[in-house]
């Protein structure tokens, strides 16, 4: 029998979450494998399971769809041998904001905040009742950065690491680590599925090398990991910096800036 946790992965069939699959039935765990397209998942878990000798379900699910997200959230809630979530699944989109439809937006909003939120609360209870369990949340450095003009991606993008960072503080004391990783551009299929050529940046991550930097944090226990971010001391700063704010709020006046004038 299999001792390790088993992993559920949505997102899987390519890119970031095939690669998360691969490292861990190498690492001996069963998986579930979530995305919609069927054949790559099941073309997937034949070459793990006969690669690594581990046991591989598939679970075709489009995560947008309610009926879906549904059967995703009762099989985290009800497997008990699955004690990782990897929330990986997710999409871009190019435009400006005044070019994204009203349908676009919903599905972009659905699948990178909606999906990852309702399967992290179906799985933290019993994780809980557990005291045992992770939660990895794959968010991006576009959530830091307004700048980029990918405006509505990266709301998103913020949301998970803010998500991340508050189920911490609610998880961690009952024995459940979460961490949130931020890739910047990696090279993976997203990019053409957005309509953006990857080839138009001057500097990509391999898929590989993203992952293994992300599983490295994830061995370290890290609630928040950026595989491309060279100095460490930046993200400690913000933190810091975002602290010292919090410091100042004080809530029963208004600042003395905004006294109406006599
Ligand atoms: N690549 C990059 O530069 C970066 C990526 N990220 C994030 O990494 C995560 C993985 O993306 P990445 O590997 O790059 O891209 P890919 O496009 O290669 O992978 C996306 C995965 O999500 C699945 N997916 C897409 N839509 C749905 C849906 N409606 N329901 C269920 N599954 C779905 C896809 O499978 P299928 O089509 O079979 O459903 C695929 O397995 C995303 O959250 C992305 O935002 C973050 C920063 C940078
Ligand atoms: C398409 C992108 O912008 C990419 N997924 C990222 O988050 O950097």
């Amino acid at each position: 029998m299999n001792t390790y946790p088993n992993v559920l992965i949505t997102g899987a069939s390519s890119g970031i979450g095939a690669v998360y699959a691969e490292r861990f039935a190498k690492r001996g765990h069963d998986l579930v494998l979530v995305a919609r397209d069927k054949s790559r998942l099941d073309a997937l878990a034949a070459r793990l399971s006969e690669t690594h000798r581990v046991k591989i379900d598939v679970l075709q699910a489009d995560l947008t769809q309610q009926t879906d997200l549904e059967a995703v959230e009762s099989r985290l809630r009800t497997d008990a041998r699955i004690g990782v979530l990897i929330n990986n699944a997710g999409m871009a989109q190019s435009g400006t904001f005044i070019q994204q439809g009203t349908q676009a937006l919903e599905t972009l909003i659905g699948l990178n905040t909606t999906a990852v939120t309702r399967l992290a609360a179906a799985i933290a209870p019993r994780l809980v009742q557990a005291g045992a369990g992770s939660i990895v949340n794959i968010g991006s450095v576009v959530g830091l950065a307004p700048e980029f003009g990918m405006t509505v991606y990266g709301a998103t993008k913020a949301f998970v690491l803010f998500l991340s960072q508050g189920l911490h503080v609610e998880l961690s004391p009952k024995g459940i680590y979460v961490q949130a990783v931020l890739p910047a551009a990696t090279r993976t299929e997203i990019w053409e599925r957005a309509g953006m050529d990857v080839n138009s940046l001057t500097e990509v991550m391999d898929v590989d090398e993203l992952v293994d930097a992300a599983l490295v944090g994830y061995d370290r226990r890290e609630l928040v990991t950026i595989p491309p971010l060279h100095v460490v001391g930046r993200w400690d700063a913000l933190d810091s910096a975002r602290q010292g704010l919090l410091s100042d709020i004080r809530q029963a006046h208004a600042a003395e800036r905004y006294q109406p004038q006599a």
